[in-house]
């Protein structure tokens, strides 16, 4: 694997990119009360609460978040999740993620609604691969980025976002 580094998005550029998100899933989501952004640990967590943050200011509606944990057993993720599944009956519910590369990840948290009668799902990530082993998509992406298979993209996220970067390795 290169030892180089590339800089794909800076701080600024994350911020616009979260910013766009952002106003499409207010756009998407206009008439609701109560949106749920369920954020996949630990960065796609991170995008979920910045998505709120961002929502706060700007939706006429909430924005309640929700947490996934996928646990690795052995070639199986285990979701372990922080709230009652059925709170989400009749809700939209946006999936967040910070990479979409394979799918695998989105799918297993895609899974975790399959039995509850969901109003709408939608997913939103801030880096969308090319790469994909399952015919899993994202509804909002900041970049759709063309990788070759053997890079990888690092999402940094801090708490107060000033270190905050996408690199491709
Ligand atoms: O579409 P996929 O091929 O599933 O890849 C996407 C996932 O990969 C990364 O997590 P990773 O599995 O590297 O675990 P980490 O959160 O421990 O870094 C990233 O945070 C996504 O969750
Ligand atoms: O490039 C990749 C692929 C999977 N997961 C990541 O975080 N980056």
């Amino acid at each position: 694997m290169s030892e180089k580094k590339l800089l794909i998005l800076n701080q600024h550029q994350i911020e616009q990119k979260l910013d766009r998100i952002a106003y499409q899933i207010l756009e998407d989501n206009f008439d609701e009360q109560e949106i749920l952004i369920a954020g996949i640990l630990p960065r796609g967590n991170h995008i979920a609460q910045r998505l709120k943050t961002i929502l706060d200011g700007i939706a006429p509606f909430s924005s309640r978040l929700l947490s996934i944990e996928l646990e690795k057993q052995s070639s199986t993720l285990q979701a372990k999740i922080n709230f009652d599944v059925q709170e989400c009956s009749n809700k939209v519910v946006i999936l967040v993620d910070d990479v979409l590369n394979s799918g695998k990840t989105l799918a297993y948290g895609l899974a975790v609604f399959l039995d509850v009668p969901l109003k709408k799902l939608r997913t939103a990530v801030l880096i969308d691969r090319n790469h994909k082993s399952f015919p899993v998509t994202t509804d909002f992406a900041g970049v759709a980025l063309s990788t070759v298979i053997k890079e990888h993209v690092d999402v940094v996220l801090d708490e107060d976002g000033q270190e905050d970067a996408v690199y491709l390795r």
